[in-house]
């Protein structure tokens, strides 16, 4: 078993990370105080326990391995002088400043960050240093944010310059909660979450995006409820989380460690945004629906259950009936990943992965689109959402994301053509220069993606030739024209970055 750590950065990052670890701790029987409960203590689950959680010198009570930040102390104060500060969330783990980063990004990133930098690393690797066999970071935060987008991208350099060695490359897997298409806490949020996407594309090796509009339509349809709140589609957010550690704390028929996700998800080192799905997600009071794993990984497949939105983007300059064809589902699956729990039959599983593979769009250049991870334990669901014996999660990096970085894009312009409040990224140490890079950057990201679907064409016709011809390694290859583009456009593009790169 290998130890990870949760990064929690900013307001949403630390708000999610509370959840996240209210659901851990269900699953392994801690109660609030800290304590293993009768029932798992007989289970004598000591060495699974320490994936998540530091063994106190109590005997018999355990603390989340977690580092809180904040520039607003606010919201760290409220935990840890609330209930669960006294045993599982001490004031140790937290670092906080004194005023939060003002929705700005540059705020975050340069201003704030000098004081809160060092502390924050100095924490870190008191808790990496706690580990036997450390495996890496789990980092919940915000684009939207100043401090989840500004502070978090300045951390990242650091956990790459001082955590990675050439023996062991530390694992990183961030959820993030992307500006929604329609509703906004902050004007200036496409701001902030084009940098922090800009910063990290050649950072970062794999990011699962959520939007709260898409979520919290989730809730609205799942759940039944008049109102949703941050709390339930903290829930959300925190199920997908726990799913994809649920292999490395439990073990299964068939386990995916964090290395896999990126390895199977990721096929191009910059497109590292998977999105989530969920089911069985239903109200606890309401008639369970037909959970078989058919069912359930059909709805994982559906776009409207899906944690992000892909096609808003049409929305903001079209008619209603343009807006209505746009709701049909664009794009192609490129890669995915089916993360099931608790009692799910390989056998089931691999015919409902079967019919799936033969319905859904996928790129035709990946020849079994699939990973599939089976975890033994089912998921624990707090109050709100209904327990079940089993679950699945679905991850998928889908060329449709490309709407959401045209969508974010776009917004940008707006504000930047008329050079709207660029002033305040400047006073707090910006150059002007970093938004036409960024923006740049982003075009970059966005042509990427058109390489991967073009590259499916491509390589749809030269399959074909290839059973003909019966050479087909040979054809296959030679067709990935558009594989060789992505890769030449990434070696020029980050000489030219290298050149520009001023942070
Ligand atoms: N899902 C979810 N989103 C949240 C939560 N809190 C804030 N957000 C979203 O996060 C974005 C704002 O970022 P915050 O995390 O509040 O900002 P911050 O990182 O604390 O940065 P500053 O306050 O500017 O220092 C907005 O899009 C909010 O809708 C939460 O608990 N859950
Ligand atoms: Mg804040």
């Amino acid at each position: 078993m290998r130890e990870c750590i949760t990064l929690l950065i900013g307001q949403a990052g630390i708000q999610i990370g509370e959840t996240f670890w209210d659901i851990i701790r269900a699953e392994h029987g801690i109660e609030s105080d800290g304590h293993l409960d009768q029932q798992h203590k007989n289970r004598n689950e000591n060495e699974i326990l320490a994936t998540m959680f530091n063994e106190t010198s109590r005997n018999g009570y355990y603390v989340p391995r977690t580092v809180m930040v904040d520039n607003d102390p606010s919201v760290i104060d409220q935990i840890v002088s609330g209930p669960k500060g006294k045993n599982l969330f001490s004031s140790r783990m937290t670092v906080t400043g004194k005023e939060d980063a003002a929705n700005n990004f540059s705020r975050g990133f340069y201003t704030l960050s000098s004081k809160l930098l060092s502390p924050t690393i100095d924490i870190i690797r008191k808790s990496v240093e706690l580990c036997d066999s450390f495996q890496g970071f789990l980092m919940f935060n915000s684009f939207g944010g100043g401090t989840g987008s500004g502070f978090s991208a300045r951390l990242i350099d650091q956990l790459e310059t001082q955590f990675n060695h050439c023996d062991h490359r530390q694992q990183r897997l961030e959820f993030n909660v992307f500006p929604s298409p329609k509703l906004s806490t902050a004007i200036v949020e496409p701001y902030n979450a084009l940098f922090r996407t800009h910063h990290s594309l050649i950072r970062s090796n794999l990011m699962f995006l959520f939007d709260n509009e898409a979520c919290y339509d989730i809730c609205q349809r799942q759940l039944n409820l008049d109102r949703v709140h941050y709390s339930h589609i903290n829930q959300l957010i925190s199920l997908v989380a726990s799913s994809v550690t649920s292999s490395t704390r439990f073990g299964g028929p068939l386990n995916v460690d964090l290395a896999e996700f990126e390895t199977n998800l990721v096929p191009y080192p910059r497109i590292h945004f998977p999105s989530a799905s969920y089911a069985p997600i239903s109200n606890p009071c309401c008639q369970p629906y037909d959970q078989s794993i058919k069912t359930l990984t059909q709805f994982c497949f559906e776009s409207k259950n899906r944690m992000i939105k892909y096609n808003s983007s049409a929305t903001l300059h079209q008619s209603k009936q343009q807006q209505q064809q746009s709701k049909q589902e664009n794009g192609k699956y490129i890669t995915s990943c089916l993360l099931y729990r608790g009692d799910c039959q390989p056998k089931e599983i691999n015919q409902a992965m079967i019919d799936l593979k033969r319905q859904e769009n996928f790129v035709n250049w990946s020849p079994t689109g699939m990973k599939c991870g089976i975890a033994s334990e089912p998921p624990k669901m707090l109050d709100d959402i209904g327990q079940t014996n089993r679950s699945v999660c679905l991850l998928s990096n889908h060329t449709g994301m490309i709407e959401c970085w045209r969508l974010l894009c776009r917004k940008f312009d707006l504000m930047y053509n008329k050079r709207a409040f660029v002033h305040w990224y400047v006073s707090e140490g910006m150059e002007e220069t970093e938004f036409q890079e960024a923006r740049e950057d982003l075009e970059c990201l966005i042509e990427d993606y058109m390489g991967i679907e073009r590259s499916s064409e491509i390589t749809n016709t030269t399959t074909t030739k290839s059973f003909d011809t019966n050479d087909n390694d040979t054809e296959i290859i030679n067709g990935d024209i558009t594989t060789a583009t992505i890769n030449g456009h990434h070696e020029h593009h980050y000489d030219d970055h290298d050149e520009k790169q001023q942070w």
